[in-house]
């Protein structure tokens, strides 16, 4: 395995490589969750390619940047056992020579909605840092959990607007699906700040994404109220719970939906999401309620703190 710190080496590195190529970007502190991505990009490329970088454009100026846990050893040595070709793990300087970066990547309104609500500018720092990135490792594949589903959407959809190809083909986004812990809880980074109390706390987002889904025959309303039951019944603060369709545009009354959450535990920010299958118990059941504009402008049906 090769490990490059600089866009020139990385340049040189990048040319050497043949056939298709995966790229798997993270933060670092890889886990489970990071090695179903470089699985699934092992399976579909010629060589895979992982990039190590906590983005500080993403962070907002009361949020968590300085104590993200960087474990970069540990990283190299997940990233070696699992196949990975090249590590491009670069520092700040290197990323951004000029900081802050003056032009950036408009994530337009699905960017400003859901996590770019509640973390505003966020986006704006995501898909900056991915663009630069895709420009710098020039993937044919590039993979993403849907853990972060809105993230997962609003890369697909950089890519389709901005034309972002290699070997004069769009780059193809794969989403992954979400590696979970026994206990349900999504894999994640952050997950290393969770004492023991807020660990059982936490617990309630995937309990309450279930019962939503399990709920979800009987329609929105019925999935949104039962996932909210769960909620309600925990020590965590709500962010947003909300249903919209598999495209994050407005939920349908029956066929395939997604149950988003948000929440704080203790002092720590989590998200999650699972697919539901809504209906066909609610066909006569009226219109789900909504209490937010949604994604895209549009009203998915919403349960908000
Ligand atoms: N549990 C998971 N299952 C599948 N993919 C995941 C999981 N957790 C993270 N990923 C994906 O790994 C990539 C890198 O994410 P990142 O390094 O931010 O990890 P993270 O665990 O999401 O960190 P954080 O706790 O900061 O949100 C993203 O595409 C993300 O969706
Ligand atoms: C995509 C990403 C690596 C950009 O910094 C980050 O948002 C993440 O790890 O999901
Ligand atoms: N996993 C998404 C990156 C972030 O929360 O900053």
């Amino acid at each position: 395995m090769i490990v490059v710190r600089d866009k020139d080496t990385l340049h040189k590195v990048r040319s050497g490589l043949s056939g298709v190529v995966g790229v798997v970007m993270t933060m670092g502190a890889l886990h489970d969750g990071h090695r179903a991505l470089i699985e699934a990009a092992r399976a579909q490329c010629d060589a895979v390619l992982v990039t190590i970088f906590v983005n500080p454009l993403q962070f907002g100026p009361n949020e968590d940047l300085d104590r993200y846990p960087r474990p970069l050893d540990d990283d190299l040595a997940l990233s070696e056992q699992a196949g990975v070709d090249v590590v491009f793990a670069p520092n700040e300087a290197e990323m951004y020579p000029s900081w802050p970066p003056a032009v950036r990547v408009d994530p337009g309104p699905l960017g400003r909605e859901l996590e770019g609500a509640s973390r505003p500018g966020f986006f704006d720092g995501v898909l900056t840092v991915v663009l630069k990135l895709l420009h710098l490792t020039a993937p044919h594949a590039v993979f993403f959990g849907e853990k972060d589903y809105q993230q997962l959407a609003l890369v697909r959809r950089m890519v389709r607007d901005l034309d972002v190809r290699t070997d004069a083909a769009p780059v193809r986004v794969v989403g992954v699906p979400t590696i979970r812990e026994p206990s349900g809880l999504a894999r994640s980074s952050r997950n290393s700040y969770l004492s023991g109390p807020d660990r059982d706390a936490a617990l309630a987002l995937s309990a309450a994404l279930r019962a939503g889904a399990e709920a979800a025959v009987g329609g929105p309303v019925a999935a949104l109220a039962a996932a909210r039951v769960v909620l309600d019944a925990a020590p965590v603060e709500l962010d947003y719970l909300t249903l919209t369709g598999p495209d994050l545009g407005p939920a349908p009354e029956v066929g395939p939906g997604r149950l988003l959450v948000a929440a704080r535990v203790g002092t720590t920010r989590l998200i999650d999401n699972l697919h539901v299958d809504l209906g066909p118990d609610s066909e006569s059941r009226g219109p789900a309620a909504g209490s937010k504009t949604g994604p895209g402008g549009h009203k998915p049906s919403t349960a908000q703190e």
